[in-house]
């Protein structure tokens, strides 16, 4: 790859975005941020919330009385429980659905645009909920439209952060891509608390009233996305340059003529024509391409591990938890819990706009490591099973770690893992690759809901140690293969991978090198095999 010096750099580039001190020159870049801009973001969250809100409502469903003689089983005493087999079939399939709606939702996006796909999965989710509410008695039928709702939450948690960032202007965009996860921490907390407000309705309306707010929150979001401009990426793509142009300005707060609208439409359209050249092979670029096949295979093992760290045990089966150690109200454990989730989530905004990705990840799987291990030994060791009630110090103990998991999980690979994820791919690839690694996310939180009532059963709290190992594994990919990107632009970030800087020593590289007196040009499969061409008949005529 060719070097610029800063000089060359400066003398071929535009001026530099802080540049702004001549007389008569406007400043390329607006520098507050308009309403339009946050109120597109927090509408498009709404689909993060309602990832969180599906998710979160199932746990307290299971310890709620009408829930519980309409679709559990009869013991001999006429008492109802609930089979490892079918608790676990009710939770994971919702995670099966999404892991479908996110391997579609990249190729439907490109199709009909970012909003009707956004819109079209909100009405998944209303024709799911519907499936769910009407179910009287079959345990199946509710089932089923966890998987029709899950086909619609998992095309949002790829459409929705997409939308948000080629929508967002620069100086918000990490911040609104973090807040992804805020809305999913939020709409978590909510579910917990509808739960809480109706559980002791003794009627069907315990879990009615929390399973019909889903549709609600659909149907705002649905209707809503409608009234919002369409991304000037998608409109620029589809050869709707006007309408693009009026969105940037829109979302820039700006005339359609100032500077940083024109700037902003330049380079999506030198983007564009790099972009379209070859446009038909970009799946199976993404493992051939500069140093792709790294990074979609990492993407894929960050979102993995993301799940793999164990946080949906306590989001899933938290309540059945806390019922085990014996406490008299265990929904108040899983506020507790979904409190500590939004609140450190919002800690998580600060960690990653300022301390370094890898550091935060690192300290955050070490610290979960600490926490199951805890976990895993008190809840064996000294826990009575029988009777929780003649062991209080280690039940106390029990939910202080799990307060203490979940501290770091939000402060650290629930947000961050998005946004790292989110920054690892040059445009061209970028909606294919961030299908792929959604889909990994949902893979393994199916697995996690579907495995882990079977689990714990089986093998009681030493369960705890499965998730550690992965935290401990976690630390040491994060610390093998992970570049720090902070305060890196993203075509910053696709040079340093595609120039191979060690991750070990990267953040200090980022702080030695200027790598904005590098050719950031997309490198292409193209460009590569020409320069190897050229090489090759230079060498020939030597
Ligand atoms: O905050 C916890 C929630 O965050 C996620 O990991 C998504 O980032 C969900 O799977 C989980 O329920």
């Amino acid at each position: 790859m060719k070097l610029l010096t800063r000089r060359d750099n400066r003398a071929s580039h535009p001026k530099s975005i802080t540049d702004s001190t001549d007389v008569g020159v406007m400043p390329r870049r607006p520098t507050k941020v308009p309403f339009m801009a946050i109120w597109l973001g927090i509408v498009a969250s709404i689909g993060g919330f309602m990832f969180g809100y599906v998710s979160g409502q199932i746990s307290g469903f299971f310890a709620m009385d009408d829930y519980l003689r309409r679709f559990g089983q009869q013991n001999p005493d006429g008492t109802y429980f609930f089979s490892a087999v079918r608790q676990g079939t009710i939770v994971s399939l919702l995670c099966a659905g999404s892991l479908i709606g996110s391997l579609i939702a990249g190729d439907l996006a490109n199709r009909l645009g970012r909003r009707l796909t956004i819109s079209s999965s909100a009405l998944f989710c209303c024709v799911g909920t519907v499936i769910e509410i009407s179910s009287s008695s079959s345990w199946a039928q509710f089932a089923v439209g966890r998987l029709v709702n899950g086909v619609g939450i998992g095309s949002l948690s790829v459409v929705v952060p997409m939308y948000q960032s080629e929508c967002a202007p620069l100086m918000i965009r990490g911040t609104l891509v973090a807040s992804y996860q805020l809305f999913i921490t939020l709409g978590i907390w909510t579910a917990e608390m509808v739960n809480w407000g109706t559980e002791t309705k003794a009627s069907t309306a315990s879990w009615r009233i929390p399973n019909g707010l889903s549709f609600l929150w659909a149907l705002v979001l649905g209707i809503g996305i409608l009234f919002l401009p369409e991304s000037p990426r998608y409109a620029y793509g589809v050869g709707r340059i006007d309408e693009a142009r009026r969105v940037i300005a829109r979302l820039a707060g700006t005339d359609e003529h100032h500077r940083t609208v024109t700037d902003q439409l330049t380079e999506i359209r030198v983007k564009h024509e790099a972009e379209s050249a070859g446009a038909d092979r970009v799946w199976h670029e993404i493992f051939t391409g500069p140093r792709m096949f790294y990074r979609t295979v990492l993407g894929m093992i960050l979102q993995a591990g993301q799940q793999l760290t164990g946080a949906n045990f306590f989001f899933y089966y938290g309540t059945t938890v806390f019922a085990a150690v014996g406490l008299s109200n265990s929904y108040v454990t899983q506020i507790i819990l979904g409190s500590v989730n939004v609140g450190c989530t919002f800690a998580g905004l600060y960690v990653a706009q300022k301390c370094g990705r890898r550091k935060a990840l690192m300290a955050g799987a070490a610290w979960m490591f600490v926490c199951f291990m805890v976990y895993a030994f008190v809840g064996h060791f000294a826990l009575n099973h029988q009777n929780p009630q003649l062991t209080p110090a280690a039940g106390n103990v029990l939910i202080v770690f799990s307060c203490l998991f979940i501290a770091a999980f939000a402060t650290t690979w629930g947000p961050l893992v998005w946004a790292v994820v989110a920054e690892l791919y040059p445009a061209r690839y970028r909606a294919p690759c961030m299908a792929l690694a959604t889909a990994s996310n949902w893979f393994f939180n199916f697995l996690i809901s579907l495995f882990t009532r079977f689990t714990t059963g089986a093998i009681d709290y030493l369960y705890g140690l499965v998730f550690a190992g992965c935290c401990a594994a976690l630390f040491f990919i994060v610390y093998f293969f992970v570049i720090e990107t902070k305060d890196r632009s993203l075509e910053e970030i696709d040079t340093m991978y595609v120039l191979g800087v060690n991750p070990i020593t990267s953040a200090k590289w980022v702080s030695t090198h200027e790598v904005s007196d590098l050719d950031t040009t997309p490198v292409l499969p193209q460009r590569e095999e020409e320069t190897t061409r050229q090489r090759k008949s230079k060498e020939s005529i030597v």
